[in-house]
């Protein structure tokens, strides 16, 4: 199966697909990375958005694109023990170094007031670096690309929204990866939109 051609799955309409195509002439020797955002606790439309502009807000960093918002069920834990999750993808153009945006990550979940707990847990913010430039690196503090993200359709989705030409670092094409895992569980939600900051 192609993936495109499951016809429950209702296409997403160009407009939703936010980029910004303008060249970036403000940051020298830009480096570019994706980062999955998803919430599952208290608004999480706002808590998504809040993300995005807490990102483009970032020294060093410009939000290139930002896909559509997907309702996901909870990947990893038993089902219906957890809320839904709304899911999106970010491409970014850095010159943060990975580290770096790892800690910016987890000082915008901090912000968004998300309690590490449990693995897998419900959160008002998750962010995770999925990939930076084609960095494979098996370090726990930042493993890349995400050691788990090509088994996600809830990543694997909304990226390829984005960027439907790109590739998991080590591990495949977008496309490739979503025609063996699928899309089941996520859910397009075209009334909803997050917008990209100016
Ligand atoms: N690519 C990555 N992106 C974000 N965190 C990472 C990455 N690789 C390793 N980590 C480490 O994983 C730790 C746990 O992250 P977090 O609590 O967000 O996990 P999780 O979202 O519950 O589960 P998962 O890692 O499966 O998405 C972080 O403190 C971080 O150091
Ligand atoms: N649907 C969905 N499931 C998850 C998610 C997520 O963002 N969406 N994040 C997790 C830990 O990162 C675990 N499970």
């Amino acid at each position: 199966m192609t993936p495109n051609s499951d016809p429950t799955v209702q296409p997403v309409p160009a407009s939703v697909v936010r980029q910004v195509d303008a060249a970036d002439t403000t940051l020298h020797n830009p480096r570019r990375a994706v980062l999955s955002l998803g919430s599952n606790l208290g608004n999480r439309l706002e808590a998504l958005q809040s993300a995005v502009d807490a990102l483009a807000d970032t020294p060093g960093l410009r939000v290139k694109a930002v896909s559509p918002v997907y309702e996901t069920e909870p990947w990893g834990v038993e089902p219906g023990s957890q809320p839904s999750y709304f899911n999106a993808v970010v491409v970014v153009k850095t010159t943060l170094p990975p580290g770096s945006l790892l800690e910016r990550g987890h000082a915008i979940e901090e912000a968004l007031e998300r309690v590490r707990d449990e693995r897998w847990g419900p959160r008002p913010i998750d962010v995770d670096i999925v990939a930076y430039q084609d960095v494979v690196s098996d370090d726990p503090e930042l493993t890349l690309p995400h050691p788990r993200a090509h088994e996600r359709a809830f990543v694997l989705v909304p990226w390829h929204d984005i960027e439907p030409g790109a590739e998991v670092p080590g591990r495949g094409s977008l496309g490739a990866l979503l025609e063996s895992v699928g899309r089941a569980g996520v859910t397009p939600r075209p009334d909803l939109e997050l917008s990209l900051p100016a």
